[in-house]
Parts: structure tokens; C-alpha cells; sequence
């Protein structure tokens, strides 16, 4: 398996009045090619902004971001253009997304005229047949928007995606506004895209239910930074972060060899405004101690599974 994207000491920060939003804070990870990197934490921990970062939507305050062994943080006006194509993303509201005045075909071909590669003819039947790939039936294509259900709309949402044979996708919570029935049928067409097509994702959700249903690894960020990451069936089963141990004992589990006591997160949420050095978290951590107000490392607790909290080892034995 070869690596597909890199980033290492990715940062973006935002000027406010108030100071400086450190929304992602020296984040590193890779993503191997045909894999998906599912992307966890709670609301404001900057999944976002680290997809829209990998899809060059935000430009980044510092590091790098290596795709097919490029530095895409370097490259100039046409190679971007280029990188966009190769690199995509898929919103959670595909109603905001798409232009209510555009039918189901005009939305799909847009792009694909934009790129130059196609003539109307040649866009029009590229966009059939990504009609059909993301199942959405002829009958519809002249049909707006505001006429199809969520998971329609979230469909028109992939064929736009997949319009310029993209080789990554950052899937940001894409089934989070769907009914649950809808949501399980969306979740198996990515798959089924993805094997058909070697593609790779970055998944970004904070429903733990649907990250361990499609992510071959996870990343769990807080307040910017990530804090724990290995394969997902390594995540589920163990977890050395006390804060993916408190995100993970609040999923309800049948299981009752995973049935874990739930954790509640009691002390103040960090600003995420010019934070201090030292581990976000251990404001709500219960193990803090002195070392936390120092800078932590993601280190190796065991083959392929890192962890950035120094009193990792101790606490779990
Ligand atoms: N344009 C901006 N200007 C200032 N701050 C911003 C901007 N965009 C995001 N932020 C801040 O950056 C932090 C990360 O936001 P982000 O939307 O990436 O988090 P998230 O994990 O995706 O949250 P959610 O799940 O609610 O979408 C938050 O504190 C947010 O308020």
C-alpha cells in the first residue's frame, strides 16, 4: 500500500478580536491510499477546517500537506488547479451546497465543462453515467433541488464529487443530516465507490457509530489537536486517551464485553484562543497532574497506535 496524503504540522489559525483561534494546532497524520482516515471529536475541535485545509478551500497557517509526494502548500496557480481536481469534498448539507436554480444535470456537468476537458456532448454523457453510478434515476435529472429528498440530494453531491475522477475525498459528515435508513444506504455507496474506484477518504463525523462502520484508521482530535490514532479496530477495543475514553464510553453498546461505564467530562472547556503549552484536555482530565501544563508528543504506545498524553503508560497499566 503506498501513502497518498501526508500532513505534518498542520496549522490554522484565525485572527479574532478576542486573539488568535488555533482551530488546527500542529496536527500530523497520513492516509494510505484506498483507505479511509475517519476524523472524531466534538463540535469546534476543527475537523472542518482540517478537511477543507486538505481540499485547499483554507489556506494553512504552517506545515505541510504532501499528496503523491508533493508539497501541495507550495505549488503555484496551475498545479492547483490540477491538485483540486485530484483532491474533493463532500458537504453534510448538499442543499447548501448546490445551486437551487441549477436541475440535477446542470449541477453534475458544471463542473466538468469548468475543467475544459469535456465538450457539452462529451459532459452530458459523462454526467449520465455518473447518474447512474451514484444511483439517481434518468427520470430526475431535469428536476431542482429543492424537488429531490436528503438522500438524493446528498447523491448529486457525490456524482459532483466524483465528476473529475478524483483520487481523494474529504467527506465531511455527509450522512449527519439524513435519516437513519438513508443514512446506512449512503454510507454503502461511498464503500462501494471506493472499492470500485481505489478511492480515498478522510471521513469527518462525530458519530462514533458511523466512523467504526467505514474508517480502516481514526484520528480523535481536541481543541485542535490530535490526541489518539490507530486502526479503528484498535481504537474500539483499546483506548489510552482519557479523552477517546470518555468520547467512546458515551456509545451506547449490545456488547457486553465493550460495555464501558460512562464517562461524563466534568471542568471547563480550554479556550481554543492563544491556548497555553501543555495538554488541552486537562482541564476535564481527571489523571492531570503537573507534567500536563507541559507540551505533550504524540508518542508509540504500541505497533502503529500513538498517543499524545504523557501519563498514557501509567494510567493504563
Ligand atoms: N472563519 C473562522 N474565523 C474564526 N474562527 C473560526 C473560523 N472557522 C472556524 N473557526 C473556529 O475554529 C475552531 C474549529 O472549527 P471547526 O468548524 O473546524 O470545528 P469542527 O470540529 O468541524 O466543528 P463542528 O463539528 O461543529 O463543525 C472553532 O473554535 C471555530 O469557532
Amino acid at each position: 500500500m503506498s501513502r497518498l496524503i501526508e500532513i505534518q504540522n498542520l496549522k490554522k489559525y484565525f485572527k479574532t478580536g478576542r486573539g488568535m483561534v488555533h482551530a488546527v494546532d500542529d496536527v500530523s497524520f497520513s492516509i494510505e491510499q484506498g483507505r479511509t482516515m475517519g476524523i472524531v471529536g466534538e463540535s469546534g475541535c476543527g475537523k472542518s477546517t482540517l478537511g477543507r485545509m486538505l481540499v485547499h478551500l483554507e489556506e494553512s497557517t504552517g506545515g505541510q500537506i504532501i499528496f503523491n509526494d508533493e508539497d501541495v502548500t507550495q505549488l503555484g496557480k496551475n498545479d492547483m488547479k490540477k491538485f483540486r481536481e485530484h483532491a474533493q469534498i463532500i458537504f453534510q448539507d448538499p442543499y447548501s451546497s448546490l445551486d437551487p436554480r441549477y436541475t440535477v444535470e446542470d449541477s453534475i456537468k458544471e463542473s466538468l465543462l469548468i475543467s475544459g476537458k469535456y465538450n457539452r456532448t462529451q459532459a452530458l454523457e459523462k454526467t449520465q453515467d455518473l447518474m447512474e453510478l451514484v444511483g439517481i434515476a434518468p427520470r430526475l435529472r431535469l428536476s431542482y433541488p429543492h424537488e429531490l429528498d436528503g438522500g438524493r440530494r446528498q447523491r448529486v453531491g457525490i456524482a459532483r464529487a466524483l465528476a473529475l475522477d478524483p483520487e481523494f475525498i474529504v467527506c465531511d459528515e455527509p450522512v449527519s443530516a439524513l435519516d437513519v435508513s438513508i443514512q446506512a444506504q449512503i454510507l454503502n455507496l461511498l464503500k462501494k465507490l471506493q472499492q470500485e474506484h481505489n478511492l480515498t477518504y478522510m471521513f469527518i463525523t462525530h458519530d462514533l457509530s458511523v466512523v467504526k462502520h467505514i474508517s480502516d484508521d481514526i484520528c480523535v482530535m481536541y481543541l485542535g489537536q490530535l490526541v489518539e490514532t490507530c486502526s479503528s479496530h484498535e481504537l474500539f477495543e483499546k483506548q489510552f486517551h482519557p479523552y477517546t475514553k470518555a468520547l467512546l464510553s458515551a456509545i451506547p453498546s449490545v456488547d457486553i464485553r465493550h460495555k464501558m461505564n460512562r464517562i461524563v467530562l466534568k471542568g471547563e472547556i480550554t479556550s481554543p484562543i492563544d491556548p497555553k503549552p501543555g495538554c488541552r484536555f486537562a482541564a476535564r482530565c481527571s489523571y492531570a497532574c503537573e507534567k500536563c501544563h507541559q507540551p505533550q508528543k504524540l508518542e508509540e504506545i504500541s505497533p502503529n497506535h500513538f498517543v499524545s498524553c504523557c501519563r498514557a503508560k501509567e494510567i493504563n497499566g
